[in-house]
């Protein structure tokens, strides 16, 4: 007898939605990504991305619909189990967001010291210190000239690798990724994109990344989709972004004022 094996993705959306009032931001959003894949998610501004990030993220809730992880409910887990999920989580933030008060070591390290591990052993400061020069040098980084540094000594591409160094430091099962290469040049944007994308099959992480950058989208994605109005109105492979016949895709990812996309142009 031939048995279908049925893989549960490591995240699983069904049926999202979320308003504030009247302005329905998201709407019936279904989508899986796959265990050790990345999905791009691309759309203009406003478009509901960073609220969907934020719902998968559990720091906002949906008014209806599930999010799945593993196939659990992350809205039906208890504090406790929902902070026991976060912890499998690391993100790099749109301007890398490190603390300008601690060092480079002290920002990589910073979960490990400073984050709620109630369930987890106690990492001594000199532990932390090594992880933290491990991920350094994963990220391209020499920890001997930078771990002492502070965040406002650094370039911005330098800044984003100390990011990613801490988004990977816990060794993340799901990690986000917000707008990663804005702020960069197109060169040090296409280095960054080649360390989260290698250092993300290091891991053996599932990643999630919202972009509005294309080049970056194709290098860093397997799998995309694009939210219209809090819609999403294409997934397909990364690769088909520039390819696709889908208008709204085509015209987003052109950069092209004619389409079904409307862009408001009035001039005050
Ligand atoms: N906490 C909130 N309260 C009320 N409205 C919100 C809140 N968060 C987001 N919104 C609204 O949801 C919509 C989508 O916002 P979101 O930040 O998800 O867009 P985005 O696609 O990430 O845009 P961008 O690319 O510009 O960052 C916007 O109209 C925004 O005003």
């Amino acid at each position: 007898m031939t048995q279908s094996v049925c893989k549960t993705p490591k995240i699983r959306i069904r049926n999202l939605s979320k308003s504030f009032g009247s302005n329905h931001v998201l709407r019936n959003i279904s989508m899986d990504v796959e265990t050790g894949t990345s999905f791009v998610v691309i759309g203009g501004s406003g478009s509901g991305k960073s609220v969907l990030l934020r719902c998968i993220l559990g720091l906002m809730t949906p008014d209806s619909g599930s999010i799945e992880i593993d196939g659990q409910n992350i809205f039906e887990l208890s504090s406790t189990q929902r902070t026991q999920k976060l912890q499998q989580m690391g993100m790099l933030f749109q301007n890398a967001a490190l603390f300008d008060s601690l060092s480079v070591w002290e920002n990589v390290a910073f979960a490990l010291l400073y984050g709620y591990r109630k369930h987890l052993p106690k990492v001594s400061r000199s532990d932390a210190r090594a992880t933290a020069y491990r991920m350094l040098e994963l990220v391209g980084l020499d920890p001997e000239l930078v771990a002492d540094l502070y965040p406002d000594e650094l370039s911005g591409g330098m800044q984003k690798r100390v990011g990613l160094a801490r988004a990977i430091a816990s060794k993340p099962e799901i990690i986000f990724f917000d707008e990663p290469t804005t702020g960069l040049d197109p060169i040090m944007g296409a280095v960054i994109d080649d360390l989260i994308k290698s250092c993300v099959d290091k891991l053996g992480s599932t990643a999630i990344a919202i972009t509005h950058d294309m080049a970056s989208a194709q290098r860093i994605g397997d799998d995309a989709a694009m939210l219209y109005q809090g819609e999403l109105i294409w997934k397909g492979k990364a690769k088909e972004l520039l390819t696709t016949d889908n208008p709204y895709v085509h015209q987003f990812t052109h950069g092209l004022r004619q389409g079904p996309i409307k862009v408001e142009t009035k001039v005050e």
